[in-house]
């Protein structure tokens, strides 16, 4: 799927799902701009890069073209001046725009358990702020630019917690609102030919998750909540297959609006994970025992097993 003579952007890309998504834009041939904020060094950097500059490097060592940009993605200022900058490089194209940003990864995991009214409430801005307020407005700059050409595609990086309560009320609350925002911009979108997707990728072993579920030697901690499922999840680059066969689809308006599950994309489009392996679905009844403590039961119900997709909405629904 060569995506060459495309101009990418990825917010937030020096480490996590963004970094793989980016990765992944850059292996089939993209212009890639990654932002994130300076200086940010990356967990493991050995040459002086921060994780952002090294993301760019491993970008065109894989056939694309990674630019990075030091963007604070709670400033809109920067936002805005970051977008003017693209479109002024580019002569105004710019094709595909993944929403990805996030500071609240850690916020979440040092909160646990906490109920919201014992909760500083100003965790509402860290992660609100960036993972959904920033996601407007570059979802704005970024619709100005590929109105104009009459095509494009937008993914709004979101996640199962919009559909029932996970982590915390602020999560859940930014998660369903992202989605939300998909299908709404969709409408509006959907005559300039530009298309607005959320995905929703399952449990992701990025740096800061293998942190908190794993020993140093690789196995996942005892007694931890939700360990095994992350032990078993997509490695970041699964929700960059995903996007990439998205942004190659000539259909993809057909999808416009919706929530995608990458492990359903995967599937449509034929392609697995960068370790060779098929990650579980979110909509797999394996998956929804595991995710209950229920792991004898859950090895014996084979992984194709899914519930359909109403059935999930059905069963959260208050209506
Ligand atoms: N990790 C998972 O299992 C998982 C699963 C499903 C969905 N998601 C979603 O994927 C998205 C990314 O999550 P992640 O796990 O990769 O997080 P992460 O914390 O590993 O990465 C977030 C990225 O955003 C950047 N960032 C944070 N604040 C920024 C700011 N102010 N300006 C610019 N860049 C900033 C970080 O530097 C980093 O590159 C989130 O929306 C998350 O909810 C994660």
């Amino acid at each position: 799927m060569s995506l060459a003579g495309k101009i990418a952007i990825v917010t937030g890309a020096s480490r996590g799902i963004g970094r793989g998504i980016a990765l992944q834009l850059g292996e089939a041939g993209a212009t890639v701009y990654i932002t994130g904020r300076k200086p940010e060094q990356s967990l493991n950097s050995e040459h002086g890069l921060t994780g952002l500059e090294e993301t760019a490097e491993e970008i065109t060592k894989r056939g694309g073209k990674g630019i990075a940009r030091f963007v604070d993605h709670a400033n809109m200022d920067e936002v805005k001046n970051f977008f003017e900058a693209v479109e002024q490089d580019h002569q105004g194209q710019l094709d595909i725009l993944i929403n990805n940003a996030y500071q609240a990864v850690t916020a979440i995991s040092e909160n646990m358990g906490k109920p919201f009214y014992e909760t500083d409430p100003f965790i509402w801005d860290t992660v609100n702020n960036v993972g959904l307020r920033n996601h407007y407005f570059c979802s704005v700059y970024a619709s100005r630019i590929m109105v104009q050409r009459n095509k494009g595609l937008i993914v709004n990086v979101s996640s199962g917690g919009g559909l029932r309560y996970l982590f915390n009320v602020a999560y859940g609350v930014g998660k369903q609102a992202l989605d939300r925002l998909s299908a709404d911009m969709a409408v509006e979108l959907a005559k300039k030919n530009v298309c607005v997707v959320s995905i929703w990728p399952g449990p992701v072993r990025t740096e800061l998750v293998d942190k908190m579920f794993k020993n140093p030697d690789g196995t996942p901690k005892e007694g931890v909540k939700n360990a095994m499922v992350f032990a078993n999840g997509e490695t970041v680059e699964y929700p960059g297959r995903a996007v990439v066969a998205l942004a190659a689809d000539p259909r993809r308006m057909d999808k416009t609006g919706r929530i995608l599950i990458t492990e359903d994309l995967g599937r449509e489009y034929g392609f697995v994970d960068i370790d060779g392996v098929t990650p579980p679905n979110m909509r797999s009844v394996s998956f929804i025992l595991q995710h209950l403590g229920w792991n004898t039961t859950a090895n014996i119900v084979p992984n194709w097993v899914k519930l359909p997709g109403w059935c999930i909405w059905a069963g959260t629904s208050r209506l």
